[in-house]
Parts: C-alpha cells; sequence; structure tokens
C-alpha cells in the first residue's frame, strides 16, 4: 500500500527543508522520522521547549496558516450538529485536519457525497488473526478478479507529509539540533492529530485506538504513530495543498477496516480514492478462493528484495512474512531474477516462419504475462500492459477465442484499477469484435500483407489513432 506519505525518505526530505525562502527554513536538515525502538534519551523532548500553544477546539476551528494554506478541522460529509456516527444513515463520515483549500476542491467535487458503494454480491470478508502479522483480513467466499471487496469512508484524513508544520521549523531552526527538530515536529503533529482524534464518536475513537501502532517506541506518539502504521495516502494531484509539488501537501486517510490489510509483495487487491463518495475503494486484481488472505502493497512490488524489505522496514514489516520467495534468500533471489526481467515489455515482430503456428511470435508475451500471473504480480503496471499489449496482436490475427480470452481478463483488471472506461466491451463478443474497426482495417488490408510486419506496423498505427480518439 502506497502508506502515508510522513514515511517516505524524499517526503521528509522536502518536510524538513520547507517550501519557503526563509533563511532558517532552507538551512539543510539531516536525518528522517526514525523508527523501531528509540533510547529513552532519544524520546525525551529538549527540556527548554514549550509546546505550541494549541487552538481552542470548535467545529470549524483555524489551527495553523501557513503560505497560502489554512488548516482547519473538519467533519467530511458534513452532517447536522449532534449526530451520532451510529444514527447517520449516509454511510459514515470522517474527521479532518486539511487546509481550507482541500475542503472547499472536496465540496466542489460533482456529485460530492455520494454514497460509498456496494461490494461485489455483498460483504465477502472478515477480519481474523493472521499468524504472526496480527490481524489481517480474509476471504470468507470466493472473490472474482475485479469485485469489489470494500468501499469504505475513514475515520480521519490528515496530512501526509504537509506544509502545516513548516512554519514550526522555521521557528526551530536555529535553536535546536536536526533529530530535537525532528522529534518536536512528531510531537506537534502528534498533537494536531489527536484534535482531529477528540472529534469523533466514542465507537470510531475506540475503533481508532484499537488500530495497530508499529511506531509506539519512536516518539510517534498515540496519534502520530496510528497515522505512520495505518495511513493511505490519497488522490495525489487533485486533493493537494496550494503551492506545493511531490509529496509535500497530499492528504492521508486512516480506515477502520482497510487498515487491517496486510502488505503482500503479491498482492490480490489494489485500491483508489474516490472523493465524490470521500471513500477508499479495495478490488481483487486475481481470483481470491474462499479463506485466502486479501492483501495489498505497502511498496514497489517489482523492486528487488533487499529495495522492498528496506521500505518495508518503516511500516513494522522486518521480515515481510508475506511467503517464502520473500523470506527464503535463495528463492528471493530467483524471484528478483524474474522481477527484473519482467520489467521489459516482450517486442513482437510478425511472421512466424511459415512451420510454426501463425502465433508464434507472440509467445513471448504470452511467457511474460505466464510468468507475472506465476509470481502474483497482477497488481502491477507491468501485468496491465502485457494483458493489453496480448490483446492486440490477437485482434491483428482475428483469433476469436484468444480476443475473447484476453479481454476478459483485461475487463476484470480495468475494473479493480478504476480504468474501465478506456475498455472497449465490444471485444467481449464474437460479434462484438467484428464491429470494431481494428477488425476491420484487417479485413481491407490485401491478403499479402495480413500477418506480415508491414501489416502488423499498419495495424497498430490504426490501433493506436483509434485508442486516441475513444479516450
Ligand atoms: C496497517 S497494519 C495491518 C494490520 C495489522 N496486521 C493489524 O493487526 O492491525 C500494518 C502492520 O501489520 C503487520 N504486517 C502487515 N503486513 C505484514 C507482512 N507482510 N509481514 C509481516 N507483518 C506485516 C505489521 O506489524 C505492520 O506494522
Amino acid at each position: 500500500m502506497k502508506r502515508g506519505f510522513l514515511n517516505t525518505p524524499k517526503a521528509q526530505k522536502q518536510l524538513l527543508q520547507g517550501t519557503n525562502t526563509t533563511s532558517a527554513a532552507t538551512q539543510p536538515a539531516q536525518g528522517s522520522y526514525k523508527y523501531g525502538v528509540l533510547p529513552e534519551a532519544e524520546l525525551a523532548l529538549p527540556k527548554d521547549y514549550k509546546p505550541l500553544a494549541r487552538p481552542t477546539e470548535g467545529p470549524d476551528v483555524v489551527t495553523l496558516k501557513y503560505g497560502s494554506n489554512e488548516y482547519i478541522y473538519a467533519t467530511l460529509p458534513p452532517v447536522p450538529p449532534g449526530t451520532k456516527y451510529s444514527d447517520f444513515l449516509g454511510g459514515g463520515y470522517s474527521e479532518c485536519w486539511i487546509s481550507d483549500h482541500i475542503k472547499r476542491t472536496i465540496e466542489a467535487t460533482p456529485n460530492f457525497p455520494t454514497l460509498p458503494l456496494t461490494p461485489t454480491g455483498g460483504k465477502a470478508y472478515r477480519i481474523a488473526k493472521a499468524g504472526d502479522k496480527g490481524l489481517g483480513m480474509f476471504a470468507t467466499r470466493l472473490i472474482r478478479a475485479g469485485d469489489l471487496i470494500i468501499d469504505e469512508r475513514p475515520l480521519i484524513v490528515v496530512p501526509a507529509s504537509s506544509i502545516a508544520l513548516e512554519g514550526v521549523l522555521s521557528y526551530l531552526a536555529n535553536k535546536y539540533t536536526p533529530d530535537q527538530r525532528l522529534r518536536i515536529m512528531l510531537h506537534e503533529k502528534d498533537r494536531c492529530m489527536e484534535l482531529a482524534y477528540n472529534k469523533l464518536d466514542p465507537e470510531r475513537k475506540k475503533a481508532f485506538m484499537a488500530l495497530f501502532n508499529c511506531h509506539s517506541r519512536d516518539g510517534s506518539g498515540e496519534f502520530m504513530g496510528r497515522v505512520r502504521t495505518n495511513g493511505i495516502g490519497i488522490d495525489g494531484e487533485k486533493l493537494r495543498d496550494k503551492d506545493t509539488t511531490g509529496d509535500v501537501g497530499r492528504y492521508s486517510a486512516v480506515c477502520d477496516e482497510i487498515s487491517r490489510i496486510n502488505h503482500s509483495c503479491c498482492p490480490n487487491t489494489v485500491y483508489h480514492w474516490h472523493t465524490d463518495t470521500f471513500s477508499v475503494r479495495v478490488f481483487a486484481v486475481r481470483d481470491i478462493p474462499t479463506g485466502a488472505e486479501i492483501t495489498l502493497k505497502y511498496c514497489n512490488i517489482m523492486a528487488p528484495a533487499a529495495e522492498r524489505a528496506a521500505a518495508l522496514d518503516r511500516y513494522g514489516i522486518n521480515p515481510c512474512a508475506c511467503s517464502v520467495s520473500c523470506s527464503d534468500p535463495a528463492r528471493a533471489k530467483i524471484a528478483d531474477e524474474r522481477r527484473a526481467r519482467l520489467k521489459t515489455r516482450s517486442m513482437l515482430v510478425p511472421p512466424s516462419t511459415p512451420e510454426d503456428p501463425e502465433d508464434a511470435w507472440v509467445q513471448p508475451a504470452v511467457k511474460q504475462l505466464r510468468e507475472l500471473e506465476e509470481e502474483g504480480l497482477q497488481a502491477s503496471d507491468e501485468y496491465y500492459h502485457a494483458l493489453g499489449g496480448l490483446l492486440v496482436p490477437y485482434l491483428f490475427l482475428q483469433n476469436v477465442d484468444k480476443v475473447l480470452f484476453y479481454a476478459k481478463k483485461l475487463e476484470a483488471l480495468s475494473k479493480a484499477r478504476d480504468n474501465l472506461k478506456n475498455f472497449e466491451p465490444l471485444y467481449l463478443s464474437r460479434e462484438g469484435m467484428k464491429t470494431t474497426e481494428s477488425w476491420k482495417v484487417v479485413g481491407r488490408m490485401p491478403k499479402s500483407t495480413r500477418k506480415t510486419a508491414s501489416g502488423w506496423l499498419l495495424f497498430l498505427q490504426s490501433y493506436i489513432a483509434q485508442r486516441r480518439t475513444s479516450m
């Protein structure tokens, strides 16, 4: 899962360097938020440090103003004062510490707030013990690729790597060491998050505090620790603070149930943020049998095992218990070589020699797709591109059965990736595909050109042009 950006070294560097030009903020600070078990001495705040004045608690108080962004506490979707969470029929609501700009962006989103969607075929999971990983989410029946498993409004939404506290940083910069500044920043962030927590209903407070906290001994505090452990980065480009770039200025959602989904280096789901429903959706990218654990990625699954291990360490995962190919060094080495190879797309050039089957030239791509499936990499972009890349040559060869086979897989994956609008449903039926321009282009080719390299190039040009116009 792309967890809260606070944990990425890049975000922390940006956070420390600030976005303004005051001399203090441009002083480079060393290091990043630590994690694990820190010695008592490192956990203590500097003796002379006076915590920032806390804003008066109120329904929508402005807490900090920094640059063009004012940060406020808001309930989203808005609910009438005095509403009890359990009595609210509108799909739940979240307590947010967000900039005023983001609040307005959310409220101006077409169809906000639509109700979260019902999972495909109804609820199909339970939260249960997942061995050494703590709790996890498990399928209670067969879940099909493309199915929506859960659409959940978060408990809280808070800045991930925010500029909200950078004003604090510039004020501190000349006074404390970089490590002390980091310690103070964590402390102040924890206090800001506590105010969002304070606004939760008692049952939601209980749910938040029941979440796992792998940052309990590194100075993060009860609130920040849970955000660092469970926060999911949301809708990068649309929901970002004004005048920010990169990971800074983005937001993180902490959910009740989605937070129980453990990481896997071969995950069977992907997630997306939806502002109109104000919720996080989790979709299956392959069939998940009854009883199997439902998993997400917290890091780049195409990266080598050592790189993944370093990224996962920040989420309290050490070692990763997702599969043998992660924990057994010999298996990890084989998987690394395979993943590195699978990052490169196969170049396909017809024709096959006369004695070969007519799709012999497509076989490197078929093998690549099979290997991506064997590695459990259906959640990767590489798998999506490999699947799309197979549909095209079989359309060119007018192989109806193969087009149907890959189109069905691609339809499910497009649902899961939330880009069904880029999928051509006509490929899902024998009659339909024959009415597509792709099919007709081949029909118009002289027989001597069909199934040749020059025919393939012509076909590709036409296919790409059609995709551009239909998107
Ligand atoms: C977001 S929580 C996931 C739910 C958690 N297991 C619970 O009990 O609430 C992240 C924590 O789950 C555990 N975890 C998740 N995926 C893991 C994995 N692949 N291997 C080992 N531990 C894992 C780690 O303790 C991590 O800090």
